[in-house]
């Protein structure tokens, strides 16, 4: 079984065009299964601030409450989720709604309980509920809420639990679908990218805020063995005629000496 794990960012759900519903088709015609994983920061801060709270975030991790992971939850599952489903029935495509809290989809721990409050990284994933998903030909779309062992939901970045299923899943394919048509240096797109080249980048401060998690993402996902890792955009199509499109991320460059 071929199968693409396909993140898709808060930044660009509103924007997901005809052109990438299409590659998804392709993508299926060519026997791969998909599973796709959503964020929704954007429709997380608006709720909050009609909530009057201000976001706040830490290294790009939002400081989450017991009372603003109700928010996030309520954002993210009840809305967000919907919204992502709804756009793949309307284009032809059966998905079902996952909140990664149930059916012990995704366990979690506490990244830094005092610092960040309800906000985990993913320990476990349950591989086999999502085999039997894409066994049914269903498409999963996953939203980012893991289970603690002291049973408390935490909110989890949408990058990590993304790379956290496709190495658990050991996929073939991990897309970051955003509102950009991948890593741009000086301007343009970089077709392809290397560990080494990203490492240097984010220390000179040309990979910057929401970027970060997911070249890290990327890379622990490439790590693992998966080994088409792309950066790619929403607003167009990313894979046609059997080609891929956007950023592919890849190895550490071995230095001659
Ligand atoms: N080198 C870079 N190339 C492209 N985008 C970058 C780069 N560095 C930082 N960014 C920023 O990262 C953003 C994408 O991250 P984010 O907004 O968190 O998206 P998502 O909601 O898809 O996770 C871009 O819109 C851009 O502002
Ligand atoms: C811990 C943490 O920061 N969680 C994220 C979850 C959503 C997300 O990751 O959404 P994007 O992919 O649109 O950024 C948040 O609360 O915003």
């Amino acid at each position: 079984m071929k199968t693409v794990l396909i993140k898709c960012g808060g930044s660009t759900i509103e924007e997901l065009s005809k052109d990438f519903f299409s590659s998804l088709h392709e993508l299926r015609h060519q026997g791969y299964k998909i599973i796709i994983v959503h964020g929704g920061g954007p429709d997380i801060n608006q709720m909050l601030k009609l909530l009057n709270v201000e976001p706040e975030f830490v290294n790009g991790l939002r400081k989450t409450s017991k009372a603003t992971l109700k928010v996030v939850e309520t954002v993210l599952s009840g809305q967000t989720n919907r919204k992502l489903v709804e756009k793949l029935t309307e284009h032809g495509l059966k998905a079902i709604g996952l909140n990664g809290s149930d059916a012990d989809l995704l366990k979690g721990s506490y990244i830094d309980k005092d610092q960040l409050g309800y906000v985990g990284d993913v320990t476990s994933v349950n591989s086999e509920f999502l085999e039997l998903i894409l066994k049914r030909d269903l498409i999963p779309v996953i939203t980012p809420i893991a289970l603690a062992e002291d049973g408390a939901k935490l909110n989890v970045n949408a990058d990590y639990a993304a790379a956290a299923i496709a190495r658990a899943l050991k996929v073939d394919q991990c897309l970051f679908v955003t509102d950009v048509e991948g890593i741009m240096i000086n301007g343009s797109v970089k077709k392809s990218i290397s560990v080494t080249e990203i490492e240097s980048y984010i220390n000179h401060g040309q990979i910057y805020g929401g970027m970060v998690p997911k070249v890290v993402s990327a890379i622990t996902a490439l790590e693992k063995g998966i080994e088409g890792v792309r950066i790619v955009a929403g607003k167009k199509g990313f894979y046609e005629n059997q080609l891929w499109l956007g950023t592919k991320i890849i190895g550490r460059e071995r230095i001659v000496e």
